[in-house]
């Protein structure tokens, strides 16, 4: 396809700036019209002066920096005069091991490029301005939730985790073939959100791999004080687990049911599932299933090895109605983030990573002892051929939460290991403390 406008190597202006607000609170013009423009990238509607207000509140929260790119000299009347053509934003956030340690990523969101201007290079554009600034800044590691499968890979990042979406039908999932224990009541939503439900979530994070800490505008959906169009989710319930004999709510669980017209199934969708320990999980399945006047429960955040299978009366009462990539990680430096990490085999290889952005290419040892690891870089550049281990950096950053196997990915002609029994050591290496779980989208 033709582009739509004329190539101009100065037609574009990147500016890295901070969210603001004013005395009021309201967003500033910059900051009000990179959001203007992330909801055209989005096809979301406008947010009301006070949806902004509180979203920007967020972004400040968040430690945001913002990437827009303008357009130079914008034809009169056209939208450019005030928006940018290109949004992009990082933070810090944080991504658990699953053994009470994470590494801080620079996590990248709201990339957006306005449909005049694209396929012209400012994804590009923004992308490496963004990790040369994420390097600085000392991450090791970057991370996204990709809206389409096939965008990122290019700049070096893996999708490290995959999720599913899922329903159970309620007339053949009970009773589980074990008994749950513990107790589970409801609770209002106002209860979680002022305490219990972030502290729960802080002890999921800390236990579960993969996990990533949440956006400040996570929590109001999370509990319906708000739904996705910014309005207040009045149909949002809550209930919580506690173990037998204790008092201390070790899981929560908030959804909503939606009627289905005649003919579709009544589904009771889970908004939010978050638990400390697999009793809990499987005590708020229990519950979920027996809730009566619906036929489905539907959930979105399933993990690939899900527990609820194998506890079920009948295991065809689980349908994977969908999977798909979660978090993507782009490794900076191999050294800072392999030794961020746990292991849970001793052994020592050495690892080939070809970067086509230069960021982590290079030769490197690594030496596992007691559950750490020491990362010496051998060479700047790769050495494919002598390692015991070579592969590109979007791989290595496929590996690193323990999810995808090296072994899966030396199949899948990703990686070469100059021995098979390297990349079946580097496997056990890398197996993460239990079944790593992402429930936080951003
Ligand atoms: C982390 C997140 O926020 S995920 C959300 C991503 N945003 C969206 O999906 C919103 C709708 N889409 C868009 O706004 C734009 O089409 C974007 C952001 C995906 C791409 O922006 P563009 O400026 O057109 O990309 P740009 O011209 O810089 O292309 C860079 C490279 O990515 C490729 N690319 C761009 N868009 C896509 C796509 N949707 N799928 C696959 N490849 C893509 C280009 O072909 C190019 O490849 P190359 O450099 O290897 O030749």
């Amino acid at each position: 396809m033709a582009l739509i406008n004329e190539e101009s190597t100065d037609r574009y202006d990147l500016r890295e700036f901070r969210p603001q607000t004013d005395d009021q609170g309201a967003p500033d013009a910059t900051t009000r019209a990179w959001m203007d423009a992330v909801g055209v990238g989005f096809h979301e509607p406008p947010e009301s002066d006070e949806g902004a207000a509180r979203m920007a509140s967020h972004f400040i929260a968040d430690q945001e920096t913002f990437l827009g790119v303008y357009v130079n000299r914008p034809v009169v009347g056209s939208v450019d005069e005030t928006w940018p053509a290109g949004t992009f934003t990082w933070f810090p956030k944080d991504l658990s091991w699953g053994d009470g340690s994470a590494v801080r990523t620079q996590a990248v969101s709201a990339v957006t490029v306005r449909p005049t201007e694209r396929r012209r290079g400012i994804l590009r554009r923004m992308m490496m301005h963004a990790l040369e600034r994420g390097v600085e800044e000392g991450y090791a590691v970057a991370s996204l939730t990709a809206s389409e499968g096939t965008i990122y890979r290019r700049f070096g990042f893996g999708c490290a985790i995959r999720e599913r979406a899922v329903h159970v039908r309620r007339d053949r999932a009970l009773p589980f073939l074990a008994p749950t224990t513990g107790t589970v009541v409801m609770v209002t939503t106002q209860w979680l959100a002022d305490g219990v439900g972030p502290e729960v979530f802080a002890r999921f994070h800390a236990r579960t791999p993969g996990s990533m800490v949440r956006n400040t505008g996570t929590w109001p959906i999370v509990f319906g004080e708000f739904g996705p169009d910014g309005q207040k989710a009045k149909d949002v319930r809550a209930a919580v687990h506690r173990p037998e004999g204790s008092d201390e709510v070790d899981g929560y669980v908030t959804w909503r049911v939606v009627e289905g017209k005649t003919g579709e199934d009544t589904r009771v969708e889970i908004v939010d599932l978050v638990y400390t320990s697999d009793a809990a999980y499987l005590s708020l399945w229990e519950f979920l299933l027996s809730i009566d006047l619906n036929d489905v429960v539907v959930y979105k955040r399933s993990r690939l090895d899900d527990p609820i299978v194998a506890a079920l009366a009948d295991a065809r009462s689980y349908d994977v109605d969908h999977e798909e990539d979660h978090v993507w990680l782009r490794v900076l430096d191999v050294a800072a983030v392999l030794e961020s990490r746990p292991y849970a085999a001793d052994g020592s290889l050495t690892i080939a990573v070809t970067d086509s952005l230069g960021h982590a290419s290079g030769t490197y040892r690594l030496d596992v002892r007691e559950a750490r690891g020491t990362v010496t870089r051998l060479a700047d550049d790769a050495d494919v051929a002598g390692s015991d281990i070579a592969l590109d950096v979007a791989d290595l950053g496929a590996l690193l939460i323990g999810s995808v196997s090296p072994v899966t990915l030396a199949a899948a002609g990703l990686l070469r290991a100059a021995d098979p029994a390297v990349a079946v050591l580097l496997r056990a290496m890398l197996t993460p403390p239990r079944t790593p779980h992402g429930i936080t989208y951003f």
